[in-house]
C-alpha cells in the first residue's frame, strides 16, 4: 500500500485514505496518508465536492492513531459522529465551548470588538484587557476609568456585547487538555462569527504553546472545517503560526474550503499535502495553480477531479500526485442530507 507523505523507508500510522482511481474511472489500490508526522495540509473543492467527508476521514484514523490528538473545529456542528467509535464514544463533543478572557492577548481585544485600537475606547478596552483577568473585572475596570463619559459608555457597551456572547468564563478550555489521546470536537455551531474566531485562536494558538513548552505528550493535529470564515485578523494569526511553524514542535493542521482564494497565501504555499477536490471557479483554481508543482503532469485544470469523493492528492515531500477516491466513512455522517440518489451511487460528477 502506498503511503502519500512518507518516504519508502519509514513506518508508523498511518491514515487509510482510500484508493487510486484509474483515468477510466475504476478503484485501484488501496492508498494512504502518513500521520506518523505533523502534516499542514489544505483540503479544498466546491460546495458538495467532499472536504468535510475527507476531513472527517483524516480524523477518524488520527483519533485511532497512538500518540495523536486531533482537535476539530466544527463551525456547523457536523462532526459529533467523530466522537463514536462503533457506537461506543472514544472522543469528546465541547458544544459552545468556553475561554478565559485573558487567553487573549490584550491587543486582540479592540478588534474582536470592531474597534480601532487608537480610538479612544479600543484603547482603553486594550487597557483594561492588560489589567484584568476576567471580563467581569474588565468591566470593572471600565466603569472605573478616569476617561470622558463618551469614552467609558462605549468601552462598556462593547464589553456588554462580548459578555453577551456567553464565551468567556474563568474555566473556559484549556488547549493542553486537548492534547490527550481521542478525538475532541469543538461544536462552535452555537456561536456568532466573532467568539467562533476567539475560541479558534486560543485553540490553535494554545496547541501551539503547549507544544514549544513540552506540555503535551502527544502530537496535536488542528482540523478547520469551512476554514475562510477563520481568515480574520483575530484568528488568522494564530492559524499562520500553526502553519508555518507548527511541525517544528509537533503540531498538524488540516485546513477545509471551499475558497481556497480567500485563505492566506502561506495556507496554500507552506501545505506540504494538498488534497483538491472538484474546482470550478477561476480564482480558486488559480490559487491552487500558483502552488502548481514542477512535478505536476500537465496543467492542475486537466487533473482536477469531476467526481464527488475523488481527490488529486499533491505531496510535496515525495514531489508526487495521486488521483484517488476517498474512503466511505466509520462513524457517523452528521453532515449529509439524506437524498435517494445516494443509495446504492457510490459516486457522482459534481456539477
Ligand atoms: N468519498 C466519499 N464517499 C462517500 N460519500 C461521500 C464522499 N465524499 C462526500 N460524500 C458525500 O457527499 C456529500 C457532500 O459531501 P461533503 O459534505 O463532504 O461536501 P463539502 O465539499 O464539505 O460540501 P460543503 O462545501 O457544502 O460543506 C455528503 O453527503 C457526503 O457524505
Amino acid at each position: 500500500m502506498h503511503v502519500i507523505g512518507r518516504r519508502e523507508d519509514s513506518t508508523g500510522p498511518v491514515c487509510d485514505l482510500g484508493a487510486y482511481r484509474a483515468r477510466d474511472g475504476s478503484t485501484g489500490a488501496s492508498v494512504s496518508l502518513d500521520i506518523d508526522r505533523p502534516h499542514a495540509a489544505v483540503v479544498v473543492g466546491k460546495r458538495g465536492a467532499g472536504k468535510s467527508h475527507t476531513l472527517a476521514v483524516v480524523a477518524e484514523d488520527l483519533a485511532r492513531a497512538p500518540g495523536v490528538a486531533p482537535v476539530v473545529i466544527d463551525p456547523m456542528g457536523v462532526f459529533g459522529g467523530l466522537a463514536e467509535t462503533d457506537g461506543a464514544v472514544s472522543g469528546r463533543v465541547h458544544c459552545d465551548p468556553t475561554i478565559r478572557a485573558d487567553a487573549l492577548p490584550p491587543r486582540a481585544w479592540p478588534a474582536l470588538l470592531g474597534l480601532s485600537a487608537t480610538e479612544p475606547a479600543g484603547s482603553l478596552i486594550w487597557r483594561a484587557a492588560t489589567e484584568s483577568p476576567t471580563l467581569d473585572e474588565m468591566q470593572a475596570f471600565v466603569a472605573d476609568a478616569d476617561v470622558t463619559a463618551d469614552t467609558r459608555r462605549a468601552a462598556a457597551n462593547h464589553l456588554a456585547l462580548a459578555d453577551s456572547w456567553g464565551v468567556f468564563d474563568a474555566d473556559g478550555l484549556d488547549p493542553v487538555s486537548l492534547c490527550t489521546p481521542g478525538p475532541d470536537v469543538l461544536d462552535l455551531s452555537g456561536l456568532d462569527s466573532e467568539p467562533a474566531r476567539a475560541v479558534t485562536r486560543v485553540v490553535a494558538r494554545g496547541l501551539y504553546e503547549a507544544k514549544v513548552a513540552d506540555e503535551a505528550e502527544t502530537i496535536p493535529w488542528l482540523l478547520i472545517d469551512e476554514a475562510h470564515a477563520f481568515t480574520d485578523e483575530i484568528a488568522a494569526p494564530a492559524i499562520e503560526t500553526v502553519l508555518t511553524r507548527g511541525r517544528t514542535p509537533g503540531v498538524g493542521i488540516v485546513l477545509a474550503t471551499q475558497r481556497p482564494s480567500a485563505l492566506p497565501d502561506a495556507a496554500v504555499s507552506q501545505a506540504d499535502l494538498r488534497i483538491i477536490h472538484r474546482l470550478t471557479a477561476g480564482p480558486d483554481i488559480s490559487a491552487m495553480a500558483t502552488a502548481d508543482p514542477t512535478y505536476l503532469d500537465g496543467a492542475l485544470t486537466a487533473r482536477l477531479p469531476r467526481e464527488r469523493g475523488c481527490a488529486l492528492v499533491v505531496d510535496d515531500s515525495t514531489e508526487s500526485v495521486h488521483e484517488v477516491r476517498v474512503r466511505d466513512r466509520r462513524t457517523r455522517d452528521d453532515g449529509s442530507t439524506p437524498r435517494a440518489s445516494d443509495f446504492g451511487v457510490r459516486s457522482e460528477t459534481v456539477e
